[in-house]
């Protein structure tokens, strides 16, 4: 049974529905990720899944509970990252490690079966976040890296199954960002399962078992990293100088190019292998040379374009 259901979500605001028929499934385990344009419904979507809005249709079940019905036992399964206000300034790692986790009941408790199934202990997490030499530092004090750090203690801090982090990276430096990254994968490895928000492709890319495109407040598409990149901006990017102008209609009869772009002198043709093959025939046939040829394997960034570009064609 997944652990995330969302079945025809809708949220209104104003008269709009902002998230209008959201529909996906997480596995437990994964690291499932919603990308989208500013606005498209990705919080709306995450907080109707953490019960912190109710949806005004459609259903959400998280390990089997309803999130606004059973607001308490999801608080014992779910954890979700703070918000940098959520935090008193002057309170220090280890006081926000100890205050949050006394919110949660010991193992063996009362927590019944959805109850914390390993409740870590605070100072073992701690050190996992590398925290430790910052136990006495105060929030305000801290850098944005170590902040985050904090934050996935914090929503760790329950023994969730599942965690849900939204823009965890932003504002973060690429060292950061990429031992955050390492963070999230070790959390999955230890059985979490992780509902991740982000603007950066590179990071869903990495990160992701699957993503779904949340688009205009629907599901764009849903799929691998991988899959999601074969069906939308086609397998291979080329792109080159021409030592002089191509003539449009050749390069719009390549076989199998999903797309010709110009910006200056550059050519950029999204296809397959077989449109290599082409354009260098093409290339050879006409005797022009191609100055900084590049082939490179298409980017989830091409592919969230195409999906996001037609969707708001
Ligand atoms: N409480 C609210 N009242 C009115 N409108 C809202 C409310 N919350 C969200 N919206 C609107 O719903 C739409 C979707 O917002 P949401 O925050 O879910 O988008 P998002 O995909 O997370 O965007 P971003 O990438 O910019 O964070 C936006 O147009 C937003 O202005």
């Amino acid at each position: 049974m997944p652990i995330i259901e969302v079945n025809g979500l809708r949220k209104v605001y104003g008269g709009r529905a902002v998230v209008d028929g959201v529909a996906f499934t997480v596995e437990e385990g994964e690291i499932f990720g919603i990308l989208g344009p500013n606005g498209a419904g990705k919080t709306t979507t995450v907080e109707c899944v953490e019960g912190l809005r109710v949806p005004d249709a459609g259903t959400v079940r998280v390990a089997g509970l309803d999130p606004v019905a059973d607001r308490e036992r999801i608080t014992r399964i779910l954890g979700a990252q703070l918000q940098k206000s959520e935090l008193q300034a002057n309170l220090t790692v280890r006081e926000a490690l100890e205050l949050y986790s006394a919110f949660y009941p010991e193992p063996g408790g009362t927590g019944g079966p959805e109850g914390p199934r390993n409740k870590p202990d605070w100072r073992d997490l701690a050190e996992r976040l590398g925290l430790t030499p910052k136990l006495t530092t105060r929030f305000a004090a801290l850098s944005g890296g170590q902040k985050q750090r904090l934050f996935i203690a914090l929503a760790l801090i329950g023994g969730p199954r599942v965690v849900v982090l939204d823009e965890l990276t932003t504002g973060l430096d690429p060292r950061a960002r990429r031992d955050t990254w390492s963070l999230i994968e070790d959390v999955r490895d230890s059985g979490v399962t992780v509902l991740l928000v982000t603007h950066f492709m590179e990071e869903a890319q990495r990160l992701c078992d699957r993503i779904a495109v949340i688009s205009d407040g629907r599901v764009a598409a849903l799929d691998t990293p991988a899959g999601l990149i074969r069906r939308t901006a086609g397998n291979t990017v080329i792109s080159f100088t021409p030592s002089r102008p191509l003539d449009e209609r050749e390069l719009a009869d390549l076989p199998e190019a999903e797309s010709v772009a110009h910006q200056d002198d550059r050519v950029t043709i999204h296809g397959s292998d077989t449109t290599v093959n082409a354009v260098i025939s093409l290339l050879a046939r006409a005797q022009i040379t191609a100055h900084q040829l590049r082939v490179a394997d298409a980017t989830l960034d091409d592919a969230f374009l195409d999906l996001t570009e037609k969707q708001e064609a």
